[in-house]
């Protein structure tokens, strides 16, 4: 069966005064898959993933979601994405349950906050407010709360970042979860055993550019087809397989 393009980006162009941060993007993104963008600080992941989410107004080129061109659409793109909003985005006064509930006022939508906070394995942390969450319970109410309008595509930019092993590992079975329920997931990061075991695809960006488009799985044979070898030895397990080992696999966070 034809995959379905959900998202298509066609010589995406973002400048900054002089400076060329996107520098003719093309790719697509099909339906139900999680699609990564990989790359150093500065490549133009996160500016590209905000323009296709209307939050920042692109110099040139064409972004279609969903059918809808974002330059004619905007308000109805919004309407089937699901962004992550920066920690200020979270009223201080409202504890996580309270703040589920205004977004789906804002969003017109019913939800059992109960139970989306079950899924994200936050119940306990109900009355709390968002600042009192630890980094990885940030981030997990941050991704539930992307969930509400119940968008067809979510757009996670650096989940990840700075969280323990398990938190990490426990974010990526919410991740691959998502995607089981029919989400397509936008993901941006720099840890490339995520991208390897998250994405179906992903675009290495470097300077505003597109130089790799694959599955992971073939961009390895490439470069081993290529004659690449590792100079150490590949163990069979490796340190953070230790940590895991030695400190369990459940959350350790209270
Ligand atoms: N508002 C802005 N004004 C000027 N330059 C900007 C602005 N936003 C981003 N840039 C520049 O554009 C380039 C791309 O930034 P972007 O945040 O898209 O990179 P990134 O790949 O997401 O990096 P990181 O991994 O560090 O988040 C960087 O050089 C950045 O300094």
């Amino acid at each position: 069966m034809e995959k379905r393009k959900i998202i298509e980006v066609k010589d995406l162009v973002k400048k900054y005064g002089d400076f060329t941060a996107v520098n003719g993007i093309s790719f697509d993104v099909y339906e139900n898959e999680i699609f990564g963008l990989l790359g150093t600080n500065g490549a133009g992941k996160s500016t590209t993933l905000e323009i296709i989410e209307t939050l920042r107004e692109k110099t040139s080129g064409k972004v279609f979601v969903d059918g809808m061109d974002l330059d004619k659409d905007p308000e109805g793109i919004k309407k089937v994405i699901g962004v992550q909003l920066q920690s200020s985005g979270y009223y201080p006064g409202l504890n996580l349950v309270e703040l589920i509930d205004l977004f789906c006022g804002l969003y017109n939508q019913q939800a059992d906050a109960k139970e989306l906070l079950k899924i994200f394995n936050l119940e306990d942390k109900a009355k709390n407010k968002f600042k009192e969450l630890s980094g990885g319970q940030k981030q997990r109410f941050s991704i539930a709360t992307t969930l509400i309008n119940k968008p067809k595509i979510i757009f996670l930019d650096e989940p990840t970042t700075g969280l323990d092993p398990q938190a990490r590992r426990n974010l990526w079975d919410l991740i691959l979860q998502v995607r089981e329920q029919g989400t397509t997931v936008v993901i941006t990061t720099h840890y490339m055993d995520e991208a390897e075991i998250l994405c179906d695809r992903c675009a290495i960006v470097d300077h505003g550019r597109i130089i790799a488009l694959e599955s992971p799985d073939a961009l390895i044979d490439k470069l081993v087809a290529g004659g690449f070898e590792r100079k150490k030895e590949v163990k069979k397990a490796n340190l953070e397989d230790v940590f895991i080992a030695l400190t369990g696999e459940a959350l350790r966070e209270v």
